[in-house]
């Protein structure tokens, strides 16, 4: 493998962001720090459009490995730095190309790239300059312009030349936290955490809200939530949970008389405390793992009643996916084997014999009015609410070996 000494980090769409890319490219270059702080030897800096790791000898593709998860960049390339002049570039080039280890077909093409017109040879005129002696000292080595194994980039700029051979796809979307804040509610499921991540790599900040019926749900069904957060904050260096008390809600809830509204009612309930919470931390939206059709709280016309309990934009990033794109997507992030532990959610304890799929606004409301407790104990929940910052490497044991209260009677 050829000697690395630097990464580069492309961006994407935020290129065209016109006077919010200074701010765009700040955001993703602190998010690049941040995940190089394991690294001390490494140093970073911002270019127009790309970001510079300069390696000084610590492990580029450990390192890759790392940045692939910084939003909004696009591809890295680990790269040799040669001198400007064209002996050095040859003898780099021919180099880099030696320690190349080949698995299948023994082909390759020069790409050269003058960014330096001060520099004397063109680009097409580099592309066989720089072929030559790579072809006399890689023996079998052949030529292929439309299909080659492998595309050896040469790049030369004013200050050094550039060769690279590989491009490797990272998250893309917008640097973290360039799009603001808001509030991911988090169950222990599959899909929300998969909604969070994508919220994240658009450019969402995220504090997740969280709500237990404790003592009938156990406090291995909350570790498991807040260790599915720490998946989460691997990507962002620490991410907030707001843990809520929900079980006096769903009690005063029980008694509203329409056991088919249940889940309408206690998603409206957490729709207002996480606003609440919004609007106490900063948030402008909530994210939910909705996904259309998928329950009976996902209907179309369960998620109009539901939704209009919240003033707030309620975005729904899986809204339109298929479960077994969410199902890759939660694998590829790394949270699909916490989120299929056997927990039981605050929720599943209300599941009732028919839940209703088309919900009235008008009923929905005027049982809501009739819970005249309600309006208080949503306060009381946000008072009760505890939160933590979860960081990757935390160790997370809110065990208390105690079994959740077995509540049966609900309906
Ligand atoms: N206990 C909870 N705490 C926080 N949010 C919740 C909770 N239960 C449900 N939610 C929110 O409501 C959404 C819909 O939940 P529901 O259980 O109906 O659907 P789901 O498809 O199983 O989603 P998930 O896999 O995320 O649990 C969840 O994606 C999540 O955003």
């Amino acid at each position: 493998m050829p000697e690395y000494d630097l990464l580069l980090l492309r961006f994407g769409e935020i290129t065209i962001k016109g006077k919010n890319r200074s701010r765009f490219e700040k955001a993703a270059l602190s998010h690049v720090k941040l995940l190089l702080r394991a690294y001390p030897r490494t140093e970073a800096r911002k270019d127009y459009g790309r970001i510079y790791v300069v390696l000084n000898g610590e492990p580029a593709h450990e390192i890759i490995d790392a940045l692939k998860n910084v939003f909004g960049v696009t591809s890295i390339s680990p790269m040799n730095t040669v001198s400007s002049n064209l002996e050095d570039i040859l003898s780099g080039a021919t180099s880099f190309m030696k320690g190349i280890s080949w698995a299948g077909e023994k082909t390759f093409k020069v790409s050269a790239k003058r960014a330096w017109k001060g520099f004397p040879h063109p680009s097409l005129e580099m592309n066989k300059l720089v072929s030559t002696p790579i072809l006399m000292a890689v023996p079998g080595l052949k030529v292929d312009v439309h299909h080659p194994a492998v595309n050896l980039r040469v790049e030369i700029r004013e200050q050094e030349t550039y060769l690279y051979t590989e491009v490797i796809q990272a998250a893309g979307g917008y640097p973290l936290g360039s799009n603001g804040k808001a509030m991911l509610l988090l169950s222990g499921g599959i899909d929300s955490p998969v909604a969070g991540w994508s919220a994240m790599r658009r450019g969402l900040e995220i504090e997740c809200v969280h709500f237990h019926s404790y003592p009938f749900t156990s406090k291995k069904a909350e570790e498991k939530v807040l260790n599915l957060a720490r998946v989460l904050s691997s990507y962002v260096g620490q991410i907030k949970v707001h843990l809520v008390p929900f079980t006096e809600i769903q009690t005063i809830l029980s008694q509203s008389g329409h056991d088919n509204l249940m889940i309408t009612l206690m998603r409206r309930a957490m729709l207002r405390i996480a606003t609440r919470l919004a609007e106490n931390n900063g948030a402008l939206a909530l994210v939910t793992g909705d996904s259309l059709g998928q329950v009976a709280s996902q209907t179309l016309s369960s998620m109009n009643v539901i939704g209009r309990a919240t003033d707030l934009p309620l975005l729904r990033p899986l809204v339109m996916s298929d479960k077994e794109e969410i199902i890759s997507m939660a694998r590829q992030i790394g949270t699909y084997e916490l989120s299929i532990l056997p927990y039981e959610d605050c929720c599943t304890l209300f599941v009732p014999k028919s839940p209703a799929t088309n919900p009235n606004l008008r009923i929905i409301e005027s049982a809501e009015a009739s819970l005249t407790q309600l309006t208080e104990e949503i306060e009381k929940a946000v008072q009760g609410t505890e939160t933590l910052c979860i960081r990757p490497d935390q160790d997370i044991d809110r065990s208390t070996g105690e079994e959740p209260v077995v509540q049966d009677k609900w309906f």
